[in-house]
Formats: C-alpha cells, structure tokens, sequence
C-alpha cells in the first residue's frame, strides 16, 4: 500500500506550484507547499509525503461542526433550519439565501449552512462549546495536542465581511438565535483547528465504518457522509461525483477528506487551489488512488 501512496505522491510533485493558494484569508497565502497522503483502513495507516504536516481544518471542519450540532439538537431540528439539497453556487455565495422563497440555507457544508450549524452547538459559555468541538477531534484523532492556528485564525477573522454578511441576514430571518459575533468566532476557531492527512484519514475511517467509538450516532454518520457525496466538493460535487464517486470534503487550506464505506478514510494535502477552490492536486491524488485501488462506491 505504501509504495502505491510513493508512487502518487511522486508521481504530482513535480506540480506542486500549479495553482494558487488561497488569498481571501491572508494568512493562507504563506501556507508552504507541500504533498500530502494518508488512508485508514482495518490493517492500519498507511501514509507518503508531507502526511504528518499540519494545516487549518477550515471547510472539512463542517463535518465536526455538523456531527455535534446533530447530536445535540436531533435531526428534525438541524434540518429544519437548513437544508439537505447541493447550491450549485460557491461555497461562500449569497445571492440564493435572500431569495424570498428562501427560508433556510442549501445545506451545512457551504458557509451559511455551516455558521448555522456552529450556532447549535450547546454549551453553557464560548470555551466549554469550543471544549466539546476539540474533545470530539481528540477522540477522532487519537491525540491530546489538538492546537489551533493563532495567525489563520486572526486572518479570518479581520477579513470576514462576506461571513459576516451571511450570519447577519440569517440572523435577519430569524435562523441564527444567539450573539452573531461569538458564533462567527466559535466558527472562525474551528476551522483554525490543525489536522494532518493521518488525522483527515481517522475521521474518514470513522465515517466508513460508522464508528459510534466517539459517541456520534451511526444514523448521523450515515447523513453525513451521504451530504459529502453530493455537497462536500462545493459546486464542484456533481462532476465529482461522477468521476471518482467517493464522499469527500474539501477545504480551502488544500485538505481533501474521503471515505470509501467499509473500506477506508483517505486524507490528502496540497495548498494550490483551482478555481472552485477544491486542491489541485489532491483532487488529483485521490482520483489516482481511486484507479489504482478501485474505490469508485457506484462500481
Ligand atoms: N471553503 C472553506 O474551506 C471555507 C472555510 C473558511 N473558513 C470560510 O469560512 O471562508
């Protein structure tokens, strides 16, 4: 398996400056290159190139976010106030969610949605909500030293008007209850939280096997992994889908979560972006790795 993951790896680095990193947070811009694989499965880790490098969790973290936000609330609540259908817009978008037909965002893995879903997170104060969010990447991990990323985190959050406008208007529509600051923040945080691919590969193995080891119900895992299927690529979910068909999650720090059910959680790293703001590269990767291993769930 490790010389299959040696021969992607060298295979890409050639490529390892095509693209660019992502600039709308800063702080993204100084990220080095690297590359990046790692899969999970029942006879262990297996891993090549920069897999053990840490990078922001950013939009991958909506799978955390929504696992808890499930949880604690069920899923007629969650899903009351936000949607399960793919946007087909950027993740980031707008335009659709003042609509007057509108009444909820697409789904938790574009902004809106996902803002939303960190504002259900329970918790008596900011830190013990932010506590419960480490302790389950903790249990997922396997790790105690789960740290945040100070300067991404700053980043974000002194540049965030587009969030910003988002949280506002559902605040406006009456979706987001609570302080609209301290929820942008808590989400800010979360998607500072440092992953490596070992650690992308955990949570995806977690959701191949519907792991319930760190209390998430399977019924949930199940959900979750169906929404990464059609909306985990941002607008870029369909073509994914039908080329390499296995639930991912991307991020725009360059991460690539995957989860092949009852097989294996794939986690990939390279910064450079295309333009839908899915990694070059690790689209690329875990494409190879899908002909090489056949991973394909619709073959
Ligand atoms: N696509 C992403 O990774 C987006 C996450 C990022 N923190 C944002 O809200 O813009």
């Amino acid at each position: 398996m490790e010389r299959i993951l040696e021969k992607i790896i060298n295979k890409n680095i050639k490529d390892i400056t095509l693209g660019e990193k992502a600039s709308y947070i800063p702080e993204l811009k100084n990220v080095p290159d690297k590359l990046g694989i790692s899969i999970m499965t029942s006879e262990g880790t297996f891993s090549a190139g920069d897999a053990g490098y840490r990078f922001t969790f950013q939009s991958m973290s909506k799978v955390l976010m929504l696992m808890v936000a499930l949880q604690d609330n069920g899923y007629d609540y969650v899903f009351n106030h936000v949607g399960l259908e793919p946007s087909g817009d950027s993740f980031n978008s707008i335009s659709k969610l003042d609509f007057n037909n509108v009444i909820k965002p697409y789904n938790p893995f574009i902004n809106a949605g996902a803002i939303l879903t960190a504002s259900m997170i329970r918790g008596s104060s900011y830190d013990e909500k932010l506590s419960r969010v480490r302790d389950l990447a903790e249990c997922i991990f396997m790790r105690r030293d789960i740290g945040f990323n100070d300067g991404v985190y700053t980043s974000e959050r002194d540049n965030a008007n587009r969030n910003r406008a988002l949280a506002y208007l559902l605040k406006e529509k009456g979706l987001l209850k609570g302080n609209v600051e301290e929820i942008l923040d808590l989400y800010f945080r979360i998607c500072s939280l440092e992953v490596s691919c070992t650690d992308l590969a955990s949570l995806g193995h977690l959701l191949a096997f519907n792991d319930e080891k760190c209390g998430i119900d399977m019924n949930y895992l199940r959900i979750i992994k169906t929404l990464m299927l059609t909306c985990g690529m941002y607008d870029y979910s369909g073509e994914f889908a039908v080329k390499i068909g296995i639930p991912s999650k991307s991020g725009v720090s360059g991460g690539i979560l995957s989860c092949v059910p009852g097989r294996m959680g794939i986690g990939v790293f390279s910064p450079r972006l295309d333009e839908k703001g899915n990694s070059i590269l690790g689209v690329r990767m875990i494409e190879e790795l899908n002909e090489e291993l056949g991973l394909n769930i619709f073959v």
